[in-house]
C-alpha cells in the first residue's frame, strides 16, 4: 500500500539542474521548460507561492555559441553564462506566457544573504514580486560569483543557493529536480546495486558517506551540494524532496503527496 506524505506547501521553492534542461548532447529541452512552466502556473492558479531557482545560464549560452565545450577560462565562462541567461530567461518568458503567468528575474549571490541591507532588500523584492502572482526566476548572478575554487570543473552552486533563497523566505518545501530518481544509499553510478531511500530524516555525515560527485557533462554539484541544501532546510524546519526532473509534471505527484524521489524532512 502506498503511504501518502504529508507536506506543508504552500509557499515553495523549485530548482531544476542543467541535466534538467539541456540534453546530453548540448540542445535545450524546450519540452521539460514548457512542462514546468505549465505546472509552475497551475501551482499559482491553485493559490500556491512558487520560486523557481534554474541553472543553465551555461548549457544554454554553450549551445546559443555552438560550443560543445565549456571554456576552462572564468572570464570566458562568465561570458557565456551572460549570453546564456538572456536567452534562458527569454525561453521561460515564452513558455510561462503561453499559461498567462508573469516571471521577474532574479541574479542573486550567496554573500547578499550576508549583508543586512542587501538581505532586506532581496526580501523585499521577493515579497513584492510574489504579492503581484509574478513568479520570481532566480539563477547565481555569474558575473559576479567567482567564489568556487574548482571553477574548470564547476560554476557557481545553485542546490546551496536554492537552500538559502527557500530559508530566508521562508518556503516550507524545496523540491530539488535533477536527473536521477532521488537519494541512493550508494552513488549509483559506481554502485549498480545501489537503492532509492523514499525517506531520510536527518542529514550528517553518514548521509554524506553515501554521496558522490555529478555523473552527467553539465551537472556540477553532484549530490553534496544536494544534501547542503537538504540540511539547510531541515534546520531551518524545512523539507526538501529530490526527484528527477525528466518529467517535472512529477510536481503535481510530489504536492499530491505521493512518494516519489526522497524526502528530507
Ligand atoms: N548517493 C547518490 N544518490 C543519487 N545520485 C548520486 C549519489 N551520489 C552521486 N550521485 C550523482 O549525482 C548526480 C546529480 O547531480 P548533478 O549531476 O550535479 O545534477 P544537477 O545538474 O541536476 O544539479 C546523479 O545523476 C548521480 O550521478
Ligand atoms: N549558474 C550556473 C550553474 C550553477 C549550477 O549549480 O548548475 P547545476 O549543477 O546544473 O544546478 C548556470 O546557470 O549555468
Amino acid at each position: 500500500m502506498k503511504v501518502m506524505r504529508k507536506l506543508r506547501a504552500k509557499r515553495v521553492v523549485i530548482k531544476v539542474g542543467t541535466s534538467t534542461l539541456v540534453y546530453p548532447d548540448g540542445s535545450i529541452n524546450l519540452r521539460a521548460i514548457d512542462q514546468l512552466a505549465f505546472v509552475i502556473s497551475a501551482m499559482r492558479h491553485r493559490g500556491r507561492e512558487v520560486v523557481l531557482v534554474s541553472s543553465g545560464a551555461i548549457g544554454v549560452g554553450l549551445n546559443y555559441m555552438g560550443l560543445k565545450q565549456r571554456p576552462k577560462a572564468i572570464p570566458e565562462q562568465q561570458a557565456i553564462a551572460a549570453i546564456g541567461q538572456t536567452e534562458l530567461i527569454s525561453i521561460y518568458k515564452e513558455r510561462f506566457a503561453i499559461y498567462e503567468q508573469k516571471i521577474g528575474q532574479v541574479l542573486l549571490t550567496r554573500d547578499i544573504f550576508v549583508y543586512p541591507k542587501s538581505h532586506r532588500n532581496v526580501l523585499n523584492t521577493f515579497d513584492a514580486l510574489l504579492a503581484q502572482n509574478v513568479v520570481p526566476i532566480v539563477n547565481e548572478n555569474d558575473t559576479v560569483a567567482v567564489d568556487e575554487l574548482d571553477h574548470e570543473t564547476k560554476f557557481g552552486d545553485n542546490d546551496q543557493l536554492s537552500a538559502i533563497v527557500a530559508t530566508n523566505i521562508g518556503a516550507d518545501l524545496l523540491i530539488m529536480l535533477s536527473d536521477i530518481d532521488g537519494f541512493y544509499n550508494g552513488n549509483p553510478n559506481a554502485d549498480a546495486k545501489a537503492q532509492l531511500l523514499a525517506h531520510v530524516e536527518q542529514v550528517d555525515h553518514r548521509t554524506y558517506e553515501l554521496a558522490g560527485g555529478s555523473g552527467s557533462r553539465f551537472g556540477t554539484g553532484g549530490m553534496v551540494t544536494k544534501l547542503k541544501a537538504a540540511e539547510r532546510m531541515l534546520k531551518a524546519d524545512g523539507q526538501m524532496i529530490l526527484a528527477n526532473g525528466k518529467d517535472p509534471a512529477i510536481i503535481f505527484q510530489i504536492l499530491a503527496g505521493e512518494p516519489v524521489g526522497t524526502l528530507f524532512g
